[in-house]
């Protein structure tokens, strides 16, 4: 098999930036693709500021992020992504969105490549039967922040080639992350365990029990988190938080998987967190203050 020397991400969101970011400063060529070449332009200058925090953080020098920038390019279309050896696909967890950009990636790419999802819960296995190449697919699982989080979740799929598997693990190594296998489960492992106490802590606030600040400060101060549970939860995005409950509950057939009406209520609202400015916290004034 082909080395890996250039690296499609899918979807410039937050994590999508985070991976392009990491890979750009390996050394791989990064092609960053989202519904239109504008939002993957606005992608590529969400990496240049965080490439821009680490020289000030004094993390990497100035010309590693000049060089760094001069790998990585906005996609102009799908087709840009052809010349890719890895795609790592980063858009909305939603499957259904998943299975459509695949449909539509699928075409384009080299029959050889490796086609990959950092989706926080859906089944690899499912994603990969829904594309031409289940035996070239796998779930590469980063954290969120990217560029800081130390762990990598990877997953095989039911029909995932070991030589990809390997070929995978020598990029994220290339990265510089720890790697941790899963089975493919609902969550995988980190999710499995960190969404169910997200949900549990917006239960916790549901029946009165206490405040978002007296709950982010207990699991702060009394669990040594770094953040708060609704400081974590915003940080994700309420969006993907109820998905992965969503796909936990289905996948498990659980009921201590529901989630909870709360959250489904700020994702309805649009409160979906940072990202909209507005989540458990309101972040639209000079300090976060809380919604409830
Ligand atoms: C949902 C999923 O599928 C899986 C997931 O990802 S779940 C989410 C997992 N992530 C977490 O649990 C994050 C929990 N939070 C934390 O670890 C910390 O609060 C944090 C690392 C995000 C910020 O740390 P902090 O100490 O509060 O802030 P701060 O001092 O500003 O940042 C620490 C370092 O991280 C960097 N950093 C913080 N946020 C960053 C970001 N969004 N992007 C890039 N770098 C960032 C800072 O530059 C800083 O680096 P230096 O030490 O070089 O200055
Ligand atoms: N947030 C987190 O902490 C983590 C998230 N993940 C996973 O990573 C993935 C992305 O999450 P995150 O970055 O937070 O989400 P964001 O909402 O920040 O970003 C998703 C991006 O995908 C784009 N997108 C939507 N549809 C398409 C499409 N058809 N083609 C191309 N791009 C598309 C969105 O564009 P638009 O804005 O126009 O919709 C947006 O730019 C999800 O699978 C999530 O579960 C994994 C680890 C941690």
């Amino acid at each position: 098999m082909s080395e890996v020397r250039t690296v499609g991400v899918i979807g410039a969101g937050q994590m999508g930036t985070g991976i392009a970011q990491v890979c750009a400063l390996a050394g791989f060529d990064v092609v960053l693709y989202d519904v239109s070449f504008e939002q993957a332009r606005q992608g590529v200058a969400k990496v240049q500021a965080g490439l821009d925090r680490q020289v000030a953080g004094e993390k990497i020098a100035a010309t590693e992020r000049d060089e760094a920038l001069a790998r990585l390019k906005a996609a102009d279309g799908v087709n840009d992504l052809a010349p890719c050896d890895l795609v790592i696909e980063a858009a909305t967890e939603k499957e259904e969105i998943k299975r459509r950009i695949f449909a539509q990636v699928c075409p384009v790419l080299r029959p050889d490549a490796i086609l990959a999802s950092n989706t926080s819960s859906i089944s690899i296995t499912r994603l990969a039967a829904g594309t031409d190449r289940p035996e070239r697919f796998l779930g590469i699982h980063f954290m969120n922040p990217v560029p800081v989080m130390k762990l990598v979740e990877l997953v095989r799929g039911i029909a995932t080639d070991d030589a990809v598997f390997e070929a995978s693990k020598a990029v994220v190594q290339k990265l510089d992350k720890t790697i941790i296998v899963s089975e493919d489960f609902p969550g995988f492992i980190v999710n499995r365990i960190l969404i169910p106490m997200i949900n549990e802590a917006i239960y916790t606030l549901h029946e009165g029990i206490g405040s978002v600040e007296s709950i982010d400060a207990s699991m702060r101060l009394g669990a040594n988190h770094p953040m708060g549970p609704f400081q974590l939860a915003d940080f994700i995005g309420l969006d993907t938080c109820l998905s992965i409950m969503q796909v936990l509950h289905d996948g498990l057939a659980d009921s201590k998987y529901r989630p909870c009406p709360l959250l489904v209520k700020y994702v309805e609202a649009g409160w979906l967190g940072r990202k909209t400015k507005r989540g458990f916290y309101d972040y639209r004034g000079e300090t976060p203050v809380p919604t409830r």
